[in-house]
């Protein structure tokens, strides 16, 4: 593996099947108006991925976390945290976590394991919201994602006009983390290909129905300007669980 290694993989004493988590923080963050990735973007006093990783951290069940950044990224040369980190980013999100998870084979993880792929940028995620999908999908013959059921009321647009309004009670918002089997996941990704924004769209891709798992409004992906405020209020107000 490319990469530096602040943490090794641990076989002994674990075990099995191993739950991993796999953070896909090779994006560019080109729609949040940062000056540089929106993952390394100082959010009350600390780059926001940091606190990705302190959540994941305090899930003690986590055999270990595997951060995949990309090549010429050295922001983790700086840091002390305990994580893997893999340089073999891809040039789209499927293709950097399909790189990650090679690359946790390659340490020695298996293909039954199971592996919990969440976004660098949905820094507001808690180990409560962690251990919750893993206690909904642990004995899941698929696994499952974090998902939000709609708000809001939901229109279909036509050039720019309300075409009609459309049932939500069946539709969800798809979050992460997303828990599947590492290498159900791989063949799942190889399959589908470059286009899935997400994990469990790939596993859909193979005919397979991930279990939705309810989620929190504030486990929203930081994407435009306005969403480092929003992550900035909550993270300052919030006390450690
Ligand atoms: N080639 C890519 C693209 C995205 N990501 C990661 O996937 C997560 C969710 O993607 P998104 O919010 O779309 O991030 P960006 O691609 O960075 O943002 P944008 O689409 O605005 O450029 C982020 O943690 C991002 O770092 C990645 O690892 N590799
Ligand atoms: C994976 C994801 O967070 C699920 O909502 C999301 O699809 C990733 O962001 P993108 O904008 O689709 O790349």
């Amino acid at each position: 593996m490319n990469a530096v290694l602040p943490q090794t993989l641990s076989t002994s004493s674990a075990t099995y099947p191993r739950l991993w988590a796999l953070i896909p923080c090779a994006g560019n963050g080109s729609r949040s108006g940062a000056a540089g990735p929106k993952q390394y973007q100082p959010i009350a006093g600390q780059p926001m991925v940091l606190y990705t990783l302190a959540a994941f951290a305090a899930v003690s069940r986590l055999a270990g976390t595997l951060v995949v950044v990309n090549q010429a990224d050295t922001f983790f040369e700086q840091q002390s945290a305990m994580v893997l980190v893999a340089a073999c980013g891809g040039s789209t999100r499927a293709q950097t976590v399909l790189n990650g998870l090679n690359a946790l084979r390659e340490q020695g993880a298996g293909a039954d394991d199971w592996v919990l792929v969440h976004d660098a940028a949905r820094c507001l995620i808690t180990p409560a919201q962690i251990n919750a999908l893993i206690d909904a999908c642990e004995n899941d013959p698929v696994g499952g994602l974090l998902a939000l059921k709609l708000p809001d009321t939901l229109k279909q647009e036509r050039g720019g006009r309300v075409a009609h309004t459309v049932d939500r009670a069946d539709k969800w918002l798809a979050q992460t983390p997303q828990m599947f089997r590492l290498g159900a996941l791989q063949d799942a990704l190889q399959t589908a290909g470059d286009a899935v924004t997400d994990e469990s769209s790939a596993m859909e891709f193979m005919g397979l129905q991930p279990r939705l798992v309810e989620g929190s409004a504030q486990n929203f992906k930081v994407t435009y300007p306005q969403d480092f405020a929003l992550a900035q209020a909550l993270l300052a107000a919030r006390t450690p669980e």
